[in-house]
């Protein structure tokens, strides 16, 4: 034990070091935790070596290192303890969100605000907001700087709308545009997951712990249609947009730069919500032409999207957004690349087969399908894949926390909301033999790209 201890230690000695040198060596700052300064936001989080693909690795066993010392130092009831009180960590985010603290203390800047000055400016007890501040600041939300005085913190930053307090009561639809992903996770996911142990111990009473949750049978997205949920369908929107830009762009563009595409070929974005990704892919790759397709009543939004971002784009038609269901006939024949990101675990296997299946129909010889989701994988070592990226002792074959927690969580989600999943690589590979595709490589990362080709074709 005293070795794994000493191994934990030294990984994150190791690690930080290694960053630090490299921060150093570019003349920037490392930024501590109590740093607001800067606009930082979910598309702008710092300096840009907070992204740098080349620092990831060191990040992630700093962070996987960090969190198994404290699972082995901790006595198991506290660690159970913490694990089972969870749920109070959105609980309390919720009401930060509802009642636009992140906002007001935007506006308030680095000396904070008083809890009594809070209470007046969202009408919640100042003893109900000292006790929900001080439990978000415990866990690095905020910051109380003197006692009942708080202000932000590089993280609680986050969740600010960057819009001012009197914009977003004149604006309760609207004002969930910037809205980071927090929102929709701290609310109708949070009010599904509930159901979560009832919905799997007898699955077929619902369609998802979601629909237990919110006293539907229509699905997500039919129910964010309903009247009343457009500021739902707003959020989500922007959750999307924000998820977008969390994401290295060299996840997509490595994927298109080792692609022999010429000028005017046709990428297609199915399922792509406003387009985010194809904003990326446009920049890197202007000459090739795009469609973005989703659902008809996403496409005001997709309008304004691009109208801010890139106008010209979409009035040369380079690129078309486009109203398609993705269960029907997709109506871009033999585009050069299908792709689809964070769509596949929507769905359980019989409906992703069906999506699939309408692309390979639509697709040429020489069509790729390029599907990017995070890649499911064990705790454990898996012989199946590369030796050269496994994880150092004692740490968990999928570095846990680190690696893999944004993956799990998000399995879950999807279980939550859809019955959808998270897939293994050998998931995908049967998924896309059963619909005509045969993967062609597979590239890892946060997100990983699975490119295929047609099964017939493929040599
Ligand atoms: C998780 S989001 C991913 C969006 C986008 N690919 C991205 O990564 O930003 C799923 C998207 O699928 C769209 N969608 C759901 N059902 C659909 C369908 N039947 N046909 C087309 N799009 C659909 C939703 O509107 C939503 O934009």
């Amino acid at each position: 034990m005293a070795d794994a201890l000493k191994a934990l230690v030294n990984i994150i000695s190791t690690e930080t070091n290694h960053l630090l040198l490299v921060y150093a060596a570019q003349n920037t700052e490392f930024l501590s935790l109590n740093a607001t300064s800067g606009p930082i936001t979910c598309s702008n989080p710092g300096p840009a070596l907070d992204l740098d693909p080349a620092l990831i690795r060191s990040r992630q066993l700093i962070v996987a290192a960090a969190t198994q010392l404290i699972a082995t130092v901790r006595p198991p009831a506290e660690f159970l303890q913490d694990a089972v009180s969870a749920m109070l960590k959105p609980a309390a985010l919720r009401v930060i969100i509802d009642t636009n603290i992140p906002e007001v203390l935007s506006e308030e800047g680095p000396q904070g605000l008083h809890v009594n000055d809070l209470s007046v400016r969202t009408g919640v007890d100042e003893s109900y907001l000292a006790r929900v501040m001080r439990y978000l600041a415990t866990r690095h939300i905020f910051r109380e700087l003197t006692p009942n005085v708080f202000t932000h913190n590089r993280i609680s930053t986050l969740l600010s709308k960057n819009k001012s307090v009197k914009d977003l009561k004149a604006d309760p639809i609207g004002k969930w545009d910037n809205s980071p992903f927090t929102s929709t996770r701290t609310d109708e996911i949070f009010t599904s997951s509930v159901h979560f142990s009832a919905y799997l111990r007898e699955p077929d009473q619902s369609l998802a712990p979601f629909n237990m949750g919110h006293n539907t049978s229509k699905k997500l997205w039919e129910w964010y249609e309903e009247q009343g949920n457009e500021w739902r369908l707003r959020r989500f929107t922007a959750a999307m947009k924000a998820n977008g830009n969390m994401y290295p762009p060299h996840i997509f563009t490595s994927v298109f730069d080792e692609e022999a595409l010429r000028p005017g070929d046709v990428v297609v974005d199915v399922g792509g919500n406003v387009g985010t990704v194809t904003l990326v892919l446009k920049k890197a790759f202007p000459k090739l032409r795009y469609v973005v397709q989703d659902l008809e009543k996403l496409m005001p939004a997709g309008e304004q999207y691009w109208n801010e971002n890139d106008p010209e784009a979409s009035n040369s038609g380079q690129v078309v957004l486009q109203a398609h269901n993705f269960f029907d006939q997709q109506p871009v024949k033999h585009a050069a690349v299908y792709f689809l990101r964070l769509i596949l675990h929507d769905w359980p296997d019989n409906d992703a087969r069906e999506i699939l299946l309408n692309l390979r129909d639509a697709a040429a010889p020489s069509s790729k399908l390029v599907i990017f989701e995070s890649l499911a994988r064990y705790t454990c070592d898996d012989p199946s894949l590369d030796l050269s990226a496994s994880a150092p002792f004692p740490l968990l074959a999928n570095l846990g926390e680190a690696g893999e927690g944004f993956g799990t969580a998000l399995d879950l989600v999807m279980l939550t909301l859809f019955n959808g999943k998270e897939r293994t690589l050998d998931d995908f590979v049967r998924l896309g033999k059963e619909s005509g595709w045969k993967l062609e490589r597979m590239k890892p990362g946060i997100l990983s790209a699975l490119i295929f080709t047609p099964a017939d074709s493929a040599s």
